[in-house]
């Protein structure tokens, strides 16, 4: 698979580097060359390409610039740092360019660099706590049909067209970014939709990027070690509705945070309200008037009031009401993006598997239950998925799930309990245990499992997590729904510092593959 830092043009536009320098006011520590050029930038010394400029950023951890000298061996033409950055960089025989906020000039001067890439794409923005990536894919989905080719950026994976790499994380850094946007025009795109997290937006990885149309989800409680307070995180947040950020803006006023945002936003919002019934629904742009579990067993149906009164049949493909939120959501960016509204409900209504997000691995049949990976994670997360799922069972409902190591402890007997109360046959075993012995971590869960259940009946525990898939499907019937949770898309399965290639929808395929459905079993024996 390609690597994150090769998602770039293949032929970026040249410029010399005494015009960056003017335009972005920077001191050169030397006079500079005529004939020096520059093709590209960078903030990790690890992607760095020849031709580019070496934006050392002081981090949390390190400062950029005692990466410098590894820079400039890799083909830097420069480097562009703060006062601190240059003393500590030293003599490195190329120009080192002085500003006083190298962080908050690497989204801009990238965009420069590649001739501001977004200028010929269309581009929506998705921020909130929970629902970006859903969201972003349904919006994937609407631009999708109305740009033959598009770009969708987030957790699960960079793709542009038909090229697809893991993703490093939710957002990636600024000048990345304005690589991929330019790697989009080069092949063609029209469009590109993108998730937007609250740490991006601290530590503008969207500076640079005046997105057309901007979406929030929801808030929540999470990620306060990291942005202090409630208050903190909603700050982070609005960030995205600032005018240098966003043209427009389409936020869901379900929770008191939208209400405020949309309230405070400087730039234009539309409202939209996604729980029928909900009094705020009636001052609100678009309101979801109807909601009904039933779309091929699977999804929902529900209807979408416009501003202007007019009424839209509109469904979700995936199960449970907060993706009827997130659809909604999806249908108001595309068509503020410019999609046809019809076109957008339709194209939402039929968006492919998003991957790990109650993705559908294996139909229900033939001997086989329905199997559903899920990333589902915190406690809250886990009783909607769940909720979701119990509808669409005719059976018992089959869970297998752990808790990660080194992350939250306190949610592990909590999501025992939970799993307990709304699953019937229960698959303890292990996430990413890290650094920790994952038979604590399952020994956590299960004393949770037991203050809800203390009979422990259908309570079964798995050192293994493909084995623990592979008990599920021998447990299950047909009438049954085996759903696999925490960690959805991701490729890795983290023990003890080890990276393991790991992908529970793999590891379903092949179970399902071997699997001897019950009335085969029952003719073997016959
Ligand atoms: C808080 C945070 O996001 N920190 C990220 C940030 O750290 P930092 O800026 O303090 O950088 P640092 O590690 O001190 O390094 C300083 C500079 O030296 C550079 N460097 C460093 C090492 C080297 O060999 N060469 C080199 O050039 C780095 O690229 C960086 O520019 O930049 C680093 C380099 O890109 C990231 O590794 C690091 O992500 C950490 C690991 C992280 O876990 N981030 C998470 C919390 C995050 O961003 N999550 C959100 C999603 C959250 C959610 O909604 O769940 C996301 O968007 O993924
Ligand atoms: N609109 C929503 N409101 C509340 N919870 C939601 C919503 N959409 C999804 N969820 C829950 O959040 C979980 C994560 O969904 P999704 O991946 O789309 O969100 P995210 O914001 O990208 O989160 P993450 O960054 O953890 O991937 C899902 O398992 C689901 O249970």
């Amino acid at each position: 698979m390609t690597s994150p830092a090769r998602m770039r043009p293949q032929h970026p536009p040249t410029h010399r580097l005494a015009d960056v320098v003017e335009t972005f006011a920077l001191s050169p520590d030397r006079p500079l060359d005529a004939a020096l050029v520059t093709t590209g930038v960078t903030v990790a010394s690890t992607d760095v390409a020849p031709g580019d400029l070496f934006v050392a950023v002081p981090g949390m951890r390190v400062h950029g610039a005692t990466y410098a000298a590894q820079a400039v061996d890799a083909g830097a033409v420069a480097v562009v740092t703060d006062a601190a950055g240059a003393e500590l960089a030293g003599d490195l025989g190329v120009p080192v360019l002085v500003a006083p906020d190298p962080r908050d000039l690497a989204g801009p001067l990238a965009a420069h660099v590649l001739d501001e890439p977004a200028r010929g794409l269309v581009t929506v923005g998705v921020t909130g706590t929970n629902g970006k990536t859903t969201t972003t894919y349904f919006v994937d989905a609407a631009l999708r049909a109305a740009h033959r080719t598009t770009a969708v950026l987030g957790t699960v994976e960079l793709r542009v067209g038909d090229e697809a790499v893991e993703s490093p994380r939710t957002t990636v850094e600024a000048p990345a970014l304005q690589g991929i946007l330019a790697l989009a025009r080069e092949r063609g795109a029209g469009a590109v939709a993108m998730e937007v997290s609250s740490h991006a937006l601290a530590l503008g990885r969207v500076r640079g990027l005046t997105f057309d149309v901007v979406g929030f989800t929801n808030l929540q409680r999470d990620h306060l070690d990291f942005h202090g307070d409630m208050e903190g995180y909603f700050r982070d947040k609005a960030r995205l509705f600032a005018p240098e950020q966003a043209r427009r803006g389409v936020v869901v006023v379900d929770d008191e945070w939208g209400r405020r945002l949309a309230a405070t936003s400087p730039v234009p919002v539309e409202t939209v309200a996604t729980h029928v019934g909900d009094p705020h629904g009636a001052d609100a742009d678009w309101a979801v008037v109807a909601a009904d579990i039933g779309l091929d067993g699977v999804g929902s149906t529900f209807t979408l009031r416009g501003p202007d009164g007019t009424e839209h049949a509109a469904a979700s493909p995936l199960p449970g009401l907060v993706n009827v939120s997130n659809a909604a959501l999806a249908i108001v960016l595309a068509h503020t993006a410019g999609v046809d509204l019809a076109t957008a409900v339709d194209a939402v209504a039929h968006a492919h598997e998003i991957p790990g997000r109650m993705e559908r691995v294996v139909e229900r049949g033939d001997g086989l239950p329905l199997c559903l990976v899920d990333y589902a994670h915190t406690p809250d997360a886990l009783v909607l998925a769940l909720e979701a799922v119990r509808p669409i069972t005719p059976g018992r409902l089959i869970l297998v799930f752990g808790s990660d190591g080194d992350r939250d402890q306190g949610k592990r007997p909590i999501m025992g309990q939970i799993a307990a109360r709304l699953a019937d046959v229960l698959v303890v075993t292990d996430e990413n245990p890290r650094s920790e012995d994952p038979a604590v971590i399952r020994a956590a869960i299960l004393e949770g499992v037991r203050a809800e259940r203390p009979s422990g009946t259908d309570v079964h525990e798995a050192t293994s997590r493909a084995q623990a898939i592979r008990d599920a499907l021998a447990l299950a019937t047909d009438q049954d729904t085996v759903i696999v949770t925490g960690k959805g898309h991701e490729p890795t399965q983290e023990i003890a510092g080890v990276f393991h290639r790991y992908n529970d929808r793999d590891v379903f395929l092949a179970a399902a593959a071997a699997h001897t459905p019950d009335h085969a079993r029952a003719e073997q024996h016959a």
